[in-house]
């Protein structure tokens, strides 16, 4: 897929991303599926978070780059700019080459009108930052806490008695800053909650995975879930709730037709893994 938008701005070095997963929504469980696209503004950084289980301290890492995305950020120098949550054009595309700094170069948060973690602002080198210093200590998280509203949670869903609840139905508990808990269904109800952690709840438009990976950063949305929790349904959805793919889509160009000077190119690819085996979902046959 390789859309353009006219009339077409040159850039001035080529550019072409080392690493095509600007955007992968990846669920993996017994079944897998991982759907991906990049944009030619794509640069080579990359957040992970995970998050523990009952018992377990919850860990936060920053993916190391390779060397070949290291060279490429030395010579190309790009620098991060504020992130925007809307889709309005940046003011003034920048990417420098006069700064060359042989440390690694800033990475914004995660974009957002508020960082997602206290200190972190969209022009902090979480470089420096002690990860133990703003971890989630899923251990301290009291059932009920919580000032995040969350719009349009399933009933049936939150009290376990859907029409399709099975015995290993899980029920959403609480939720506070960065944590939920997912408590087990009645079936075993000595089964602690089990938090999860995760940086914040995208509630809908400006996508702003899609912002920041438009702007030129990698974004990156994993979940998991065992077989039947919807995983597929999240990322396709159906037409009256288009899941993450479609939306991604519709962000993507409309990001493109709001930048009518610059040209994009978008990679995308469709995986599944089952297994441990990969499988090209748009290969032919
Ligand atoms: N939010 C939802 N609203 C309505 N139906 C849903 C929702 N989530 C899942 N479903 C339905 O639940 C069933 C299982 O969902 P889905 O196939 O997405 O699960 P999965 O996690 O991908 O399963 P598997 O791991 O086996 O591939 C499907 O019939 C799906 O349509």
């Amino acid at each position: 897929m390789a859309p353009t938008s006219t009339p077409i701005k040159p850039r001035p070095t080529p550019f072409t991303p080392k690493r095509p997963l600007s955007y992968v929504s990846a669920f993996i469980s017994s079944t897998s599926s991982i759907a991906s696209s990049s944009s030619a503004a794509t640069a080579n950084s990359t957040r992970a978070n995970v998050g523990g289980t009952s018992g377990n301290p919850i860990k936060k890492f920053q993916a190391a780059l390779s060397s070949e995305s290291r060279s490429h950020r030395l010579l190309s120098t790009p620098k991060p700019r504020p992130i925007s949550t809307s889709l309005a054009p940046p003011a003034s595309p920048s990417r420098s080459t006069s700064s060359l700094n042989a440390s690694r170069p800033k990475t914004p948060g995660t974009p957002g009108r508020r960082s997602p973690m206290p200190g972190l602002g969209s022009e902090t080198n979480v470089s420096r930052i002690d990860p133990e210093e703003v971890l989630v200590d899923a251990a301290t998280v009291e059932p009920g806490d919580g000032d995040v509203y969350i719009d349009n949670i399933d009933e049936a869903l939150l009290h376990g008695n859907s029409s399709n609840a099975g015995d290993q139905d899980q029920v959403f508990t609480s939720a506070n800053h960065q944590t939920i808990h997912i408590a087990p269904s009645s079936t075993s109800p000595s089964s602690a909650p089990a938090p999860y952690n995760f940086d914040k709840i995208l509630t809908g438009t400006p996508n702003e995975p899609i912002s920041a990976a438009m702007e030129g950063y990698n974004a990156l949305i994993f979940a998991c879930g065992q077989t039947a929790s919807g995983k597929t349904f999240t990322l396709s959805g159906d037409p009256d709730e288009p899941g993450i793919i479609p939306r991604v889509m519709r962000d993507a160009f409309a990001y493109i037709r709001a930048m009518s000077d610059w040209e994009y190119l978008l990679w995308c690819s469709y995986l599944e893994i089952t297994n441990k085996a990969i499988h090209d979902l748009l290969a032919a046959g």
